[in-house]
């Protein structure tokens, strides 16, 4: 604990090196530290984190706000009074601007955004640092990203560690360089690449920025042109922008997700916690099945380079998924995702076999599970494929459902992916649940098991039309394997046929019925999970979903898209859903959900009531 006289400000006043909280005595100073501290003399505490240090001429201000020195409001504090100190010393010929530990300020602090705004802004220090007669320097070592490398940009010099990267990653959180970043870099590195790295959010090698010239360790760069404005029109418009995006729930998602990723690393069990964990090397593979999703995972092996084996117990299949195996390999290749070495060295490492007693020693055996509802994606995703089916029974056509939900921000739609996955894996486990109940189904038959019942899908499976790899599916492609969809009136035949066989009435369907029919029948599943206690955390179930479906990361997830839209207003339209269609369970409304709802529950209380500490 270090304890140090920093600054005079008045008592009661903003203190403005840090943070204020109390002053109950009469004080004519503050106090301020790293740490918070309790001063015997004093209940005044303060939090200084940035050190101001001279050294020679230099005066040295180290940002010291681990673990990544954000720019949080202490530190803005900080580095304000800083460059003021220093132009004022007249013993301080230069000034240098670093951080202390791991990095560079990786940034604004994200969490402060979601928090009332607080004076000074980065743009007026870093204004005060441009105008500095004496030279400012950024030393840049480790990550220095968004507000960060704005921040580098308003100083006269960068200087840069080899392994340093920079770059301006607003883009996932939904914003954009707030703090002239967007006026700075075209002018310092050139339109292209400042288009590039804005719109890309990649951290670019200081070896490659040098090459740019953002990082320039000679001489400050006279930026003054402009591409379309002078610079202060340009300033007030991207401070303008960058209100109206940290306004907007796409960023608010963003930065959620961003959270939330970190947040899901944290995870517990009852024997053990990601402290305790030790990873168990893994030397050898096996994976049981030749298929589809089985060749993707026998690819993502070999490119890390791990041997595997390939089991099938049929020798034509496993031929067809070597076949696969072999053209994603050869594809990956050509498209720089693996290098040669790795695309030559997956030959010696990939062993097909048909024999179960080859795999008696490895490792790890990746499960493939296909008709478990007690694993939360595909358990909660289960509502959404069947609602899709239901739809297009309903009325909706494959490529409507598929427009809408890729509108919704999906990358592909429901029925895509059901001609990628194959139409008879979707048969095959419609089959075995109708096995295990000892019913038989046929084209005709509308329920399983007291629940509603869809045979759309075994329809196309009997007329072979069973996705991608037999060139039709829910739509056509333009040969067997082949990836362009288009509509097929074929389809349509086949559904109206289907309708009018069973009596169905075909209606119109509103693109709002088909997102919350889609969505709301998976949230409703999601808050079923957080009750049984699959998982933990919503964040468990977005990121999941983030990662599993790349489902947008603008709407952050299934549940916080359910939180956006609002508890109650969700809560509704699932009993009104419920009401309409009692044949399906996954209607029944979450009793969490419910509850929630009527007390409008923030998020982050949410497993307070899931667990029962609160109800
Ligand atoms: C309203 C009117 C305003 C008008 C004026 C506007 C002025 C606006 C001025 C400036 C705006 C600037 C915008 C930004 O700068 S946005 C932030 C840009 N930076 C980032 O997005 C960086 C995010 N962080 C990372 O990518 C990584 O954390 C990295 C720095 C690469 C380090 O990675 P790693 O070593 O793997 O560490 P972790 O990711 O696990 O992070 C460690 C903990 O630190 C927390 N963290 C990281 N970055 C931030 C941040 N920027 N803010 C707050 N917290 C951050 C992270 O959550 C980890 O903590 P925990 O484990 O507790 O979750």
């Amino acid at each position: 604990m270090r304890s140090k006289v920093v600054c005079n400000c008045r008592l009661g006043s903003k203190c403005r090196t840090g943070v204020f909280i109390s002053v109950p005595l009469r004080s004519t100073f503050c106090v301020g530290t790293s740490y918070i501290l309790a001063v015997k003399v004093s209940y005044i505490v303060a939090v200084i984190m940035v050190d101001y240090k001279v050294q020679g001429s230099f005066a040295i201000l180290e940002v010291n706000n681990p673990p990544v020195n954000a720019l949080s409001h202490a530190v803005r504090s900080g580095l304000n009074d800083g460059i003021e100190k220093a132009s004022r010393d007249r013993n301080v010929k230069a000034v240098i601007v670093c951080g202390k530990g791991a990095t560079f300020p990786a940034g604004a602090d994200i969490r402060e955004f979601s928090k009332p705004k607080k004076e000074p802004w980065l743009p007026e220090i870093g204004h005060k640092m441009e105008k500095c007669e004496k030279p400012v320097i950024a030393a840049i070592h480790g990550t220095c990203l968004g507000g960060g490398l704005e921040i580098a940009l308003f100083c006269h010099y960068r200087i840069a560690l080899k392994t340093a990267r920079v770059g301006f990653p607003e883009v996932q959180l939904g914003l954009l360089p707030g703090a002239a970043g967007t006026q700075r870099l075209p002018r310092v590195a050139g339109l292209q690449v400042a288009m590039d790295m804005i719109s890309s959010g990649r951290h670019v090698l200081a070896t490659e920025a040098k090459k740019y010239g953002i990082i320039d360790e000679l001489c400050l760069k006279a930026v003054k042109a402009s591409v379309d404005f002078p610079y202060e029109k340009g300033l007030e418009m991207e401070t303008e922008f960058f209100k109206q995006l940290l306004g907007s729930g796409q960023s608010k998602a963003q930065q959620y997700a961003f959270f939330a990723e970190r947040t899901i690393a944290r995870w517990e069990m009852p024997n053990g916690n990601y402290r305790t964990a030790v990873a168990k090397p893994v030397k050898s593979t096996a994976v049981i099945g030749a298929g589809t999703m089985g060749s993707g995972i026998v690819v993502c092996l070999l490119s890390a380079g791990i041997p595997v084996y390939l089991m099938e117990q049929n020798e034509k299949f496993l031929n067809n998924g070597l076949k696969m195996i072999k053209s994603i390999m050869e594809g990956s290749v050509k498209l720089g995702k693996v290098s040669p070495e790795v695309g030559r060295k997956a030959a010696t490492l990939l062993k097909p076999t048909m024999n179960y007693n080859d795999l008696k020693d490895v490792d790890l055996i990746p499960v493939l599970v296909k008709t478990c509802r007690g694993f939360l994606a595909n358990r909660m995703h289960g509502p959404f494929g069947t609602e899709g089916t239901f739809l297009v029974e309903e009325g909706a056509l494959p490529s409507q459902v598929d427009r809408v939900m890729e509108d919704f921000g999906l990358p592909i739609g429901p029925f895509k992916v059901r001609d990628l996955s194959g139409v008879d894996i979707a048969y095959k486990i419609k089959q075995e649940v109708a096995k295990l109940l000892g019913i038989k189904t046929t084209l005709q038959t509308r329920f399983m098991n007291g629940e509603r019942y869809c045979a759309l899908n075994d329809r196309l499976f009997h007329l072979g039309r069973l996705g991608r790899k037999t060139g039709k599916g829910y739509y056509k492609y333009e040969k067997a394997g082949g990836k362009i969809a288009t509509e097929d009136s074929d389809v349509t035949d086949i559904i109206e046929k289907h309708c009018k066989e069973l009596g169905i009435q075909r209606r119109q369907i509103s693109s709002q019925e088909i997102v919350e029919r889609m969505m709301y029948s998976c949230i409703n599943e999601g808050f079923k999970i957080l009750e049984d206690g699959i998982a933990v955390r919503p964040e468990d179930i977005d990121v999941c979903y983030l990662y599993g479906f790349s489902f947008p990361r603008y709407l952050g997830g299934p549940m916080f898209y359910a939180n956006q839209i609002g508890l109650q207003r969700v809560y509704e339209r699932i009993c009104y859903y419920h009401e309409n269609f009692p044949y399906s369970p996954h209607w029944v409304p979450s009793r969490l959900l419910r509850k929630l709802a009527a007390k409008s529950v923030p998020m982050n209380e949410w497993m307070a009531y899931a667990t029962g500490s609160k109800l």
